[in-house]
């Protein structure tokens, strides 16, 4: 009998329907479509029956809570960066690199990480920095902890979804350093640029506060906070960062795979939704204004001298530091974005460009480098099979690239 009534359990509907929707999700698994939410089933698994983890399917898929937690920590990083810009000592160090990193810099990170940990503790993080120097020198730690620990959101609620305050300094240290993820095709990472633009920072120039969402090699989600550029997407584009106070400054550009991108101001609250942005149709090519680094060593502002006279644009061009040139392309303020390699041996890094490249083909632009590939986010924490970077509208891509290798295949 009770053989019996075992063999019929077996073979009873609900089993078979459970035994299938085990399978799919195991196919889904090794897909990764689902990897996030699926590597930390064995902590849940007692809870998480499957066909709860199939009804949050839609919104993974949506990135609606990654993009808030996105918007929400790069919001209160900038809140903190803007604090250090209008200090006159910004704690700066020099890198290995000699490339500076400041107060702002670490600060940053160290609030983006500690958001990303609390909402995705599985994901992987691809930051700039890292905390060894900070081991060493106590009273630059302390200073930055004096920053870290006394920034938020003005609204508890948004501030609570954030993972609130970070408790010490300790923890401070340690998210700092969770930002040394190798990068790859596989799974979820966060390509994490805490101030895109340092020089430019220490200038008092642009700068940004870049955070994107790489999946399978992908970006997903982008988002750059700009705080000295202009909220107005239709003010005329140039390198001024106008007055003193910031008045009428600071916006915030994002971007979904395959629902457009926005800006809205940079505030210090609750989100507001934010509006649509495009780029500008470039009927006529020498109508149009191109955006470049200041650094010459950068990006060779010779070749894109060379290249803007072939296409016959004669307007000045506008240089400016960071990813706000993505940004500032993306919502039509101007066109196009050349980025020429200067040294051969130098790879770009993934957080220089993973925001703005979305934002820029979310906004209706294409994004290669000077040989026509994509840019490729999946080979680690750089870019090392593209060279340079070409943004334009769709509609003019072919016509830049074609004088960029010619100019290139000259020298
Ligand atoms: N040699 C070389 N070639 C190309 N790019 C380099 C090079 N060295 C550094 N970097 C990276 O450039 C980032 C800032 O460059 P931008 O062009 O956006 O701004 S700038 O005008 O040069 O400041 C800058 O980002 P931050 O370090 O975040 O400021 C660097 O990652
Ligand atoms: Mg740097
Ligand atoms: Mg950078
Ligand atoms: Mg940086």
């Amino acid at each position: 009998m009770v053989a019996n009534r075992t063999q019929t359990s077996f073979h009873h509907p609900r089993f078979i329907l459970i035994l299938l929707l085990l399978l799919i999700i195991l196919a889904l698994n090794r897909s990764s479509l689902l990897s996030s939410r699926l590597a930390i089933l064995p902590q849940h698994f007692a809870s998480l029956a499957p066909a709860t983890i199939l009804a949050s399917t839609p919104s993974t898929m949506s990135y609606r809570k990654e993009l808030r937690v996105a918007k929400l920590a790069v919001q209160r990083a900038a809140i903190l960066t803007q604090r250090v810009f209008h200090e006159k000592a910004k704690g700066t160090l020099s890198k290995d690199d000699k490339s500076p990193v400041t107060v702002g810099d670490f600060g940053a990170q160290a609030l983006i990480i500690h958001a990303i940990r609390r909402n995705f503790p599985t994901d992987e993080i691809v930051g700039e920095e890292e905390a060894s120097s900070l081991r060493e020198d106590k009273s630059l730690a302390d200073q930055i902890w004096g920053f870290v620990s006394s920034t938020s959101l003005n609204d508890p609620a948004s501030e609570e979804q954030i993972g609130g305050p970070i408790r010490s300094q300790r923890e401070m240290l340690q998210a700092i350093d969770e930002g040394q993820s190798p990068g790859g095709s596989r799974g979820r990472i966060w390509a994490l640029d805490p101030i895109d633009g340092t020089k430019g920072f220490l200038r008092g120039g642009q700068y940004a506060v870049c955070l994107a969402l790489i999946e399978d090699g992908h970006v997903k989600v982008g988002v750059l906070a700009c705080p000295n550029l202009p909220v107005d997407d239709s003010a005329p584009l140039s390198a001024d960062v106008g007055d003193e106070n910031g008045e009428g400054r600071g916006v915030m550009f994002s971007a979904v795979l395959g629902s457009g991108a926005k800006s809205r101001p940079l505030g210090r609250g609750a989100l507001e939704t934010g509006q649509p942005i495009l780029m500008r149709d470039v009927p006529d090519i020498t109508q149009a204004t191109f955006c470049e680094s200041v650094e010459a060593g950068h990006s060779s502002h010779g070749d894109q001298a060379e290249i803007a006279k072939k296409l016959g644009i004669t307007r000045q061009s506008v240089r400016m530091d960071s990813q706000a040139k993505y940004g500032s392309i993306a919502r039509g303020a101007g066109d196009l974005y050349l980025r020429l390699p200067v040294r051969a041996d130098y790879q770009e890094k993934i957080w220089d460009h993973a925001a703005g490249d979305l934002i820029v083909r979310e906004a209706g632009g294409h994004v290669t480098d000077v040989e026509g590939r994509r840019l490729d986010f999946s080979l680690g924490r750089t870019l090392k099979e593209n060279k340079g970077v070409v943004a334009t509208p769709k509609a003019v891509h072919e016509q830049v690239l074609e004088a960029v290798k010619s100019v290139l295949s000259s020298k």
